[in-house]
């Protein structure tokens, strides 16, 4: 018997309640059947947020409906299992020791229609509730009277379940809402990143076009801003520290290899002594149901237990046993986003040399320890002079250049009544001087017989005292805080430095990121003729020279074959070598995608298996205590487009916070549609090429062409990533001439 819980969004997850399928003991087939039976209802959107297979104990059955109702805010719970009058069903007791409020009706619906199917309906003790806005409905344990009863209940869960989320969540679900972000303190608001208006254009900012237009997080005032998030306010499908301005691209960026001295390695094996196994194995291969396939067995991978799926335990061997039903919660963008923000912890400070500084983040405050200028100075060539004499004819009794060796300032000549002295600019102001007459509002009177000296000179014009005269300290004055601490070093920043002489600055250790390709169909780009079932390698140099142009260091592992014991060594190696870790391939449901297994197998943390978008669903982010740090390590899907897209919207952003920027999320902006965009059920990220038309503030969105996720030639000249909501009953697209968000992945 198996106690099978599912939620809906409508989000519906399900833990199983049972024994024996707790224990690995018997596969629980229920809560996957409920789980698809739910998802296929037409008339609501639903998302199975999670699934658990829960022992038939009334403490953990209670826990689990409790921490799903008030912590996950989930909008339904079934459970499946343990409902019956044996000793150990307990559900029904669990179940009442949660809910505030009976849905009777409901479970007399239940039973009536049951008992036309089996006088064995009668045995059923299942309850059905309500904890705060969350529906808790059990359902028996066998696959077949569990789908039966929830047949019963279907049509009027869309019904039941915007009540129970109450009016607001009900606009949202018009449109088609994304998982809940549980993390919201508002949750009735729209969610976060979905325009739930794509019809009225959203304020747009940016009336200077040449300029990377401003960050929609300071929206202009008066106009409806529907893309904010509920709580932060902050616009989009990202959602973080709206109240600091956002990070523009670094422009350290030379498009030379890494100055780590690690050579870019775009077809070899990596130098860290794992050897890859670039050949290709056959990708057919004939079932062998005596032995386990040789991909997953401890024999040929040196991987001393067999790795086992995380929930079911079963050895991956099994490939008939795998998962049907990812056991990984769909996260949100938000809830992912902030995930890897809550990670990303600064890395520790160490000291630079300025010349070595650019790109990093400030630790401390840089104060002037001297004011500049150091002198008073002049701001035009022409003569030093006693304001209140002008306008006159003066002699000429000496000079001030711009030359620490021979600088008169300091040669206690004193400019009195009647004299000037030459002066260039910036040049010191001789002691009694305290106006500067430029040498266009002069006349020579009288000059040295070989021409080489002014004698007198006529001063046209009347100046007042202090006219053309910097006065010390006027640029920076001493003890003032030059570079505020957080700030990133940039080329100004640099020039700051030098000039107050702070040679040795605070800044936070940028990371390195090791990038390694999985996939034993991966031959090297170098590879003239392929072999059968073989594809060059893409993604690596895609990603490497994606992280490179954002000025991080990379380190690069080579490609590694599907093959759990070099995949774990690879892992292992690069986490020791590298404070993130990014893989392509092997996330999703195959047979071969092996990495979240060996992720949990070496003591990582899967802070999240999928996400709710599109491309990208596989995206797979998990942390790894090492020592007194946290390795960050992102195992990015495959298909090309879907490891760039999620490189730029999680593993930059992740660089970013992890190198000490107070702002670390991508730029975002608004864009017009070219042409019309049709809605996928995900939110997705489509490639396109912003360009901005003379006069014209707001940048046209044009479409990169077909955007699957395995054609790269979609991300050929994209600029943008237009941030498209997901479609709803009543938006199934965007017009042309639209306004929509595009997060920026290119200069312009
Ligand atoms: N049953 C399901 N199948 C798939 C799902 C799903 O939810 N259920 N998700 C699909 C989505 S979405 C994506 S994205 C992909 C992700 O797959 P994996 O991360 O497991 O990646 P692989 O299976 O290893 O490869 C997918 C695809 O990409 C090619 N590839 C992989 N690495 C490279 C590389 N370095 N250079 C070039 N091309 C590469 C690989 O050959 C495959 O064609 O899963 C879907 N399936
Ligand atoms: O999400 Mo996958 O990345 O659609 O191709
Ligand atoms: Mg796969």
């Amino acid at each position: 018997y198996a106690t099978n819980d599912i939620t809906t969004n409508n989000q519906t997850n399900p833990p199983t309640v049972s024994d024996r399928c707790s224990r690995g003991e018997s596969e629980d087939v229920s809560g996957p059947t409920l789980q698809k039976l739910i998802t296929e209802i037409k008339r609501f959107q639903v998302v199975i947020k999670v699934y658990k297979i829960v022992p038939d104990e009334k403490t953990e059955i209670k826990s689990t409906l409790k921490d799903w109702s008030d912590r996950l805010n989930l909008n339904l719970i079934l459970t499946t299992g343990g409902t019956g009058f044996a000793e150990r069903d307990v559900t029904p007791e669990a179940t009442r020791m949660v809910i505030e409020k009976e849905a009777n009706a409901m479970m007399v619906a239940i039973a009536v229609a049951s008992l036309k199917f089996s006088p064995n309906a009668m045995l059923s003790r299942a309850v059905c509730g309500i904890r705060g806005s969350t529906l808790i409905i059990n359902l028996p344990g066998s696959v077949k009277a569990s789908s039966e009863c929830l047949r019963v209940v279907l049509p009027s869960l869309p019904h039941a379940l915007s009540l129970l989320k109450g009016e607001v969540k009900r606009i949202s679900k018009d449109h088609m809402e994304l998982p809940q972000d549980v993390s919201y303190s508002q949750p009735s608001a729209p969610p976060p990143h979905l325009n739930p208006h794509p019809q009225v254009p959203p304020p747009h900012l940016n009336t200077h076009p040449q300029v990377p237009p401003p960050h929609l997080n300071t929206p202009s005032t008066g106009t409806p801003t529907p893309l904010k998030h509920p709580t932060t306010g902050t616009p989009t499908h990202l959602n973080t520290h709206p109240q600091v301005p956002p990070p523009h691209f670094n422009p350290h960026n030379t498009g030379t290899p890494h100055d780590t001295g690690t050579p870019h390695n775009t077809g070899a094996p990596h130098d860290t002594g794992t050897p890859h196994d670039t050949g290709t194995p056959p990708t057919l291969t004939p079932h062998n149901t005596g032995t386990p396939h040789n991909t997953g067995t401890p024999h040929d991978t040196g991987t001393p237990t067999p790795l086992k799926h995380p929930t079911t335990g079963t050895p991956i061997y099994k490939v008939a046993r795998r998962h049907r039903t990812s056991p990984y919660p769909l996260a949100s963008m938000d809830e992912a986003f902030s995930s890897i923000l809550r990670n990303a912890v600064p890395l520790p400070i160490i000291s630079k040399h300025y010349s070595d500084a650019m790109d990093h983040v400030l630790a401390e405050d840089i104060r002037a320890k001297s004011p500049i200028p150091p002198f008073p100075a002049s701001i035009m060539d022409g003569y030093a002079v006693i304001a209140s004499d002008t306008p006159c004819d003066l002699n000429v009794v000496g000079s001030s250049v711009c030359d620490r060796d021979n600088c008169n300032h300091s040669s206690g000549v004193t400019v009195e009544k009647g004299q000037a002295f030459r002066i260039t600019t910036g040049a010191p102001l001789p002691v009694g001087a305290n106006a500067v007459v430029p040498v266009e509002d002069t006349l020579l009177l009288k000059e040295t017989d070989n021409g080489r000296e002014e004698l007198e000179v006529r001063i046209l014009k009347l100046v007042r005292a202090g006219e053309s005269v910097r006065p010390i300290g006027c640029d920076i004055k001493t003890g003032e805080v030059v570079i505020k601490s957080s700030t990133k070093i940039g080329p100004s920043e640099c020039g700051i430095l030098a000039s107050v002489g702070a040679t040795t600055v605070k800044v936070h250790q940028k990371p390195t990121v090791a990038v390694f390709s999985t996939g034993s169909e991966l031959a090297s780009p170098e590879t003239e003729s392929l072999g059968p079932g073989e594809i060059r390698d893409s993604n690596r140099i895609l990603l490497i020279t994606t992280l490179q142009s954002n000025n991080f260091k990379t380190l690069d592992f080579g490609i590694v074959p599907d093959k759990p014991g070099e995949l774990k060594a690879a892992l292992l190696s690069a986490c020791e070598k590298a404070d993130v870790v990014v893989t392509t391939g092997g996330v999703s449901m195959g047979e071969k995608d092996f990495l979240k297994e060996i992720l949990v197998n070496i003591g990582a943390k899967i802070e999240f298996g999928r996400v709710f978008m599109k491309p990208g669903k596989p995206s797979t982010f998990a942390t790894l205590q090492s020592g007194d740090r946290k390795k960050c390590i992102f195992a990015l899907p495959g298909n090309p487009v879907s490891a760039v897209v999620t490189c730029n919207l999680f593993v930059l952003p992740a660089l970013r916070k992890l190198s000490g920027f107070l702002e670390p999320r991508p730029t975002i902006l608004s864009a017009k549609l070219s042409s019309e965009v049709r809605l996928d059920a995900r939110p997705e990220y489509q490639r396109v090429q912003l360009r901005w038309e003379p006069q014209e503030p707001i940048p046209w969105a044009q479409s990169t062409g077909r955007q699957v996720s395995s054609r790269l030639l979609s991300m050929l000249t994209a600029n943008a990533l237009l941030m498209l909501p997901p479609r709803s009953d009543t938006c199934t697209s965007i017009k042309r001439g639209e306004i929509v968000d595009a997060m920026v992945i290119d200069r312009f």
